[in-house]
């Protein structure tokens, strides 16, 4: 399989090539020539699959530049019960209610969706760096939940650090300490006085300037990365066959949505054959993707119209994955793709407005802080599950999309332990936390804080590397 940018430059690249490249040379974002359709048959073979081995399945459609062994030995050391809360499933359903599933993605190591993908992300960097004996520099950017999953899964890592940018005071207190109680040499956490966006800028920025990336050998590990998003594909299919009994049942995705990466991880799957109804994007009160999704309109937002919310790893106004289905809405052209994306805002014309329910199978919704914090409580109420604010979102967005008989699974991107202040609100109680995570708040804490300004995150890096 070979890679291209979203905006069309450069020449078709091979899979370990773009997993270290991460964002692509002309500043778009790298996609598959095509998407590998799978039959009725092969989804029937799949059913009954471990998920470790789903997993191999799926990735070996696109990866073709690491020998099959070795990768399904990654794959089923990666995808270990042990490592997602005991559960043999990896990403079991829990039925709220016929026809109504939360799918748990959750049960990491930092309790949070992220841990499916950048465990993967983090075994396939080690692979690669040791089989070319080269070293990697991470620059990523978060918003509550990448940045503590991408430090878990890289920080015993040899030949990796990671320099991590998160916004300055608008984490969750756990959230914070998770990333910032880590001691390991090789991570360092800098907060930024501004919003996720000027972080994911910065790390774009410092990206698209080749020579500096290549003599720092800076990597990414947000989901500009197409492995990221391939490891999400994964949990698409394991959640289809759990709440499936034949290839002819279809499915809904509710997504609890602020990057976009992954509900277009959903995205990619329908495209491979998957039997997807709908993929609803769900949003906080950022709900540029919401605006566009009902009008066609999009027009993402500047940092004092981002608001801090109770969702707040979903306080995102400039998804980055965004651009990788507008490049297939837009039939893989990449100059349109390239003028859209610098632009301020743009409008699609009404018959490709038409397309995105009709052909992609996408609709939206917005919450906000009530509907958040009344869906929590009347989730516990009703059906005796606690569920964190982003997950909340996505729940309050489904029960309005689903249709009669065909079975809605709402994704759950994180645990409630991770949002306590919210939780407390929704249901009068802290929410229970692992031990080994009881009192992390109060551990000491290592972190620098900085002004939105690339030159000032460069120079941090620089200083590390003893440039
Ligand atoms: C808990 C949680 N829910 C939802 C999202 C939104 O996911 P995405 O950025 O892939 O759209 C995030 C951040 O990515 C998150 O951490
Ligand atoms: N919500 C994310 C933001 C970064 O998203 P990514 O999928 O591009 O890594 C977070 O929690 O950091």
């Amino acid at each position: 399989m070979r890679y291209l940018s979203t905006r069309g430059g450069g020449a078709p690249k091979r899979f370990c090539d773009i997993l270290l490249e991460g964002l692509a040379e002309d500043g778009g974002l790298y996609l598959p020539e095509q998407y590998p359709q799978v039959d009725a048959a092969t989804l029937t073979r799949w059913r009954s699959l471990p998920y470790a081995e789903l997993a191999f399945e799926i990735l070996s459609l696109y990866i073709d530049d690491i020998p099959a062994e070795d990768l399904r030995r990654i794959c089923a050391q990666t995808y270990r019960a042990e490592v997602f809360g005991g559960r043999s499933e990896i990403t079991p359903l829990h039925q709220l209610e016929s026809g109504l599933y939360l799918q748990e993605l959750s049960n990491g190591p930092t309790l949070a969706f992220k841990d499916m993908a950048m465990q993967l992300l983090g075994a396939l960097f080690e692979y690669e760096l040791g089989r070319r004996g080269e070293t990697l520099n991470i620059l990523g950017a978060t918003s509550g939940d990448t940045g503590s999953a991408a430090e878990y899964a890289m920080r015993a890592r040899a030949g990796i650090r990671v320099f991590m940018l998160s916004p300055h005071g608008r984490m969750s207190p756990f959230q914070q300490a998770q990333m910032f109680s880590l001691q390991d040499a090789n991570i360092h956490n800098l907060a930024v006085r501004g919003v996720f966006d000027d972080c994911q800028d910065i790390v774009k920025a410092v990206s698209n300037d080749l020579g500096y990336k290549k003599s720092r050998k800076i990597g990414t590990v947000n989901s500009i990365n197409w492995a990221r998003l391939l490891a999400q594909v994964v949990y698409y299919f394991a959640g289809y066959f759990q709440a499936t009994k034949s290839n002819q049942e279809k499915v809904s995705f509710t997504v609890p949505s602020g990057n976009f990466g992954n509900v277009c991880a959903g995205h990619v799957a329908r495209q491979m054959g998957l039997p997807i109804e709908q993929l609803v994007v769900a949003t906080n009160e950022n709900d540029v993707l919401d605006e566009f999704f009902r009008t066609g309109r999009y027009a993402p937002r500047s940092a004092t119209h981002t608001h801090a919310t109770s969702s707040p790893s979903m306080d995102i106004s400039k998804a980055s994955n965004f651009e990788r289905f507008i490049a297939d809405l837009f039939g893989r052209e990449g100059a349109r793709v390239m003028s859209a994306f610098t632009a301020p805002a743009f409008e699609l014309p009404h018959t490709e407005f038409e397309r995105l329910r009709a052909e992609f199978g996408f609709e939206s919704g917005a919450s906000r802080h009530a509907y958040r914090v009344s869906t929590i409580r009347a989730c516990w109420q009703q059906w005796g599950r606690l569920i964190d604010p982003h997950t909340a979102d996505g729940l309050k967005v489904a029960l309005a999309a689903r249709r009669p008989g065909v079975p809605m699974i709402v994704l759950e991107t994180a645990l409630p332990a991770k949002f306590e202040a919210t939780l407390i609100e929704a249901s009068g109680s802290a929410p229970p936390r692992p031990a080994a995570l009881v009192g992390i708040e109060n551990l000491p804490q290592r972190v620098q804080v900085l002004d939105a300004d690339e030159a000032q995150v460069r120079a941090v890096i620089d200083r590390e590397l003893g440039v």
